[in-house]
């Protein structure tokens, strides 16, 4: 990460494009900003780059070092995490989870998910889920050509993509040359659209006018090796460790068996995110299943997720998130806790990325890598209903 060294030319860039800026902003009222805001702004910065000795990092020396026993707690970069047992083993050994008793309900499995699953997630993600039926960003704006827009970029013949408002009497417009430049009419090769890819909606689908799922478009299919990693992880965890004595009300006692048996992911999204992309600060709150475990899987450049609580009044904790990291989000304290992604981090393409041969039947591996270089992808799996519950529509078993 040459942005931290400053005698790199990529910090010198930095700074300048910083100085520049600065001399022409009016003085930041921190004072007004709200604890998440002000997190947000510091990871977000581009100079100075941001100081990432608070952030959690579960794959340091410091962290690996530790050996505990399950259930003991102690502090890395700050932040106090608990280590818990699982019923897993990884590619990098034991399969470790860790839960932030700071957020009752969060749990993070490093490298939960293997190097050759993590290329696998990344093909399905582009090419076989980023297309019709699946909603993206694009679909508003674009018509997208049928083959996907991942296939239309690989294929050098496929046809310029045309925007909705492309206007049919075209070639009256095309004399007007002030007309034919405004965005509104251009066409856009695969190519130069794939980088604006943000989102792809997986089972039910999501209005994000309303912020609601919307029912109507009838129930899209989650993709079997998708809610197989997500059961897997789901249960890999001891949530009655998990939870520990901060169970009052007996809520876990009456959850927490149950996820094993009913947990069942319907909805989510995958998230396309380019390096100076972020995401603010939001809760989701349109499931259901107001507690049931959302699963969210890291893929390519690493990132700065933070996570607080009920309001942005709550200092976040921040977790550096690899590619392989899956983080579980559960219980009513956790699944209401503000948190967002202020950073990905450039540079942080594992190796694993990298295959020199297309082997292991990884077909034109290279351009995958190629856009890999640049993107984080986060594959976030929710259960909008109970197992078997369906919006008018009850289900047997
Ligand atoms: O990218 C991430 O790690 C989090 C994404 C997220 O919070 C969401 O999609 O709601
Ligand atoms: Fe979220």
């Amino acid at each position: 990460m040459d942005i931290y060294d400053p005698s790199s030319a990529a910090y010198k860039k930095a700074r300048r494009q910083y100085l520049k800026t600065t001399k022409s902003r009016t003085k930041d009222l921190d004072a007004e900003w709200t604890p998440f805001r002000a997190a947000e702004k510091r990871y977000k910065a581009r100079f100075p780059p941001p100081d990432l000795s608070h952030v959690l990092d579960l794959s340091s020396a410091t962290c690996d070092a530790v050996t505990l026993a399950s259930g003991q707690s102690f502090y890395c970069n700050g932040v106090e995490i608990k280590f818990l047992d699982t019923n897993e083993s990884t590619s990098s050994g034991v399969g470790k989870a860790f839960a932030v008793p700071h957020v009752p309900g969060l749990v993070i499995l490093p490298s939960f998910v293997s190097p050759q699953d993590q290329r696998r997630l990344v093909q399905w993600a582009l090419r076989d889920h980023a297309r019709h039926p699946n909603e993206t960003n694009l679909d508003a704006h674009y018509i997208l050509p049928n083959e996907g827009l991942w296939n239309a970029h690989l294929n050098s013949d496929a046809p310029l993509i045309r925007t909705r408002a492309y206007p049919e009497f075209r070639c009256c417009i095309h004399r007007s040359l002030r007309l034919r430049r405004l965005r509104l009419f251009r066409q856009l090769s695969p190519t130069a659209l794939i980088s604006r890819l943000r989102w792809a909606n997986i089972g039910w689908s999501y209005h994000w006018g309303s912020k609601q799922y919307d029912f109507t478009k009838g129930k899209g299919r989650v993709d079997n090796e998708i809610g197989a990693i997500c059961k897997r992880a789901v249960s890999a965890v001891n949530w009655k460790e998990v939870f520990g004595q901060s169970d009052e009300e007996g809520w876990v006692d009456e959850h927490w068996r149950s996820w094993h048996e009913t947990y069942e992911p319907d909805a989510g999204i995958v998230n396309y995110y380019q390096i100076k992309d972020t995401l603010m600060a939001h809760v989701d709150r349109s499931e259901v299943c107001a507690t049931s475990p959302l699963v969210s899987i890291s893929l390519g450049n690493a990132a700065i997720f933070l996570i607080g609580g009920l309001t942005r009044d709550v200092e976040p904790t921040a977790i550096l998130l690899r590619s392989g990291d899956v983080v579980i989000m559960s219980g009513p304290a956790c699944r209401r806790a503000y948190h967002g992604v202020p950073r990905i981090l450039e540079d942080t393409l594992p190796d694993h990325f990298s295959l020199k041969s297309d082997g292991e039947g990884f077909s034109s591996w290279t351009s995958y890598e190629l856009y890999m270089r640049t993107t984080r992808i986060n594959i976030n799996v929710r259960q909008v209903f109970p197992k078997g519950f369906d919006p008018g529509l009850q289900v047997e078993n």
